[in-house]
């Protein structure tokens, strides 16, 4: 009997995940190029950033010293030909314009990037319709992790509990609330039957009134290398519940970000997030 050579299976060291980098010379763009690196099914197959960026024309590996074969460019069809999934960690505006020219090549996206308007997130639900999106505000398994034990503690807590949200970043980023802090707050007011876009304070100053025990408030703190800390407190009568993520590396998101890419292998369209990934739902 004659046996047919076996296909290699899509995910293997002989037929890796081809993934693109867009913020390729960013601070998760380093990570993630290092991350698929280190991975044996996964493979960098394109590297996009800004048209100014000093990095185009580079080799994309060339901060770790190596060379992966793959120039840096602003060019986002060139970027994406030889893709099968992009990797998307920039500003709203960048991912939208990629996300463009993915649904247009049928590349799937993972994305990581936050700050996004509800229009915005509007067209990425649109455009998974023709593609698979996994966007999540936070990569890591232990934050998805902790936004569970914040489903759990905002029903036993439902009441007599002040409900704030403080979150620590570093320096340079842009947008605040960090979208992870936004993401605890939809899940601490969904579990409590609330909607956070009614009861957000997102600034208190001056003669502010007593606290409206319905509101959810949020403080953000910006300073040094922070990578990202974040703590949502209850505080009752005699007693206060602090549950407190921190995150000292970036390289869990990166690692989340590579099983997202598992995740959408094989998937045609759908927007999914970390929990679908994780399997928390
Ligand atoms: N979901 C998660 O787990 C995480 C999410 N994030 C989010 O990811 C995003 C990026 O974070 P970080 O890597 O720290 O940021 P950086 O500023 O270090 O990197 C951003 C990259 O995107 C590029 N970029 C900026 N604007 C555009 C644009 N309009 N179009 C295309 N590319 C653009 C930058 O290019 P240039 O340098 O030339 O400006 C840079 O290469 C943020 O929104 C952050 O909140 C971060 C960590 C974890
Ligand atoms: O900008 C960052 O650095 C981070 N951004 C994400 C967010 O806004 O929640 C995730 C993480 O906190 C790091």
């Amino acid at each position: 009997m004659t046996q047919t050579p076996s296909q290699p299976v899509h995910g293997t060291a002989a037929a890796p995940h081809r993934i693109a980098v867009a913020g390729a010379s960013g601070r998760m763009g380093h990570m993630l190029i290092e991350a698929i690196r280190a991975a044996d099914d996964c493979q960098l197959a394109g590297a996009l950033d800004m048209g100014q960026s000093p990095a185009i024309g580079l080799d994309a590996a060339a901060f770790l010293g190596h060379a992966s074969g793959v120039p840096i460019t602003f060019d986002v069809r060139a970027g994406l030909q030889n893709a099968q999934v992009l990797i998307d960690f920039t500003r709203p505006e960048g991912t939208l314009a990629h996300l463009r020219v993915c649904r247009e090549l049928g590349v799937n996206a993972v994305i990581g990037t936050t700050g996004f308007s509800d229009a915005q997130k509007l067209e990425i639900a649109a455009a998974a319709k023709d593609i698979a999106i996994m966007m999540a505000p936070n990569m890591s398994v232990g934050v998805n992790v902790t936004l569970k034990l914040l489903e759990m503690a905002a029903r036993g807590l439902a009441t007599g509990y002040d409900i704030e949200i403080i979150e620590a970043h570093h320096r340079h980023k842009v947008d605040a609330p960090s979208g992870t802090a936004l993401k605890m707050g939809e899940v601490v007011a969904g579990a409590l039957g609330r909607d956070l876009k009614d009861c957000a304070v997102y600034a208190r100053e001056g003669i502010t009134g007593e606290r409206d025990p319905s509101t959810i408030g949020f403080a953000s703190i910006r300073g040094g290398d922070i990578v990202g800390d974040h703590t949502v407190l209850f505080a009752g009568i005699g007693e206060r519940i602090e549950i407190t993520h921190k995150s000292s590396s970036r390289a869990t998101y990166a690692q989340g970000s590579l099983r997202a890419v598992r995740y959408l292998a094989g998937r045609r369209a759908g927007l999914f997030d970390m929990f679908d990934v994780l399997g928390l739902k």
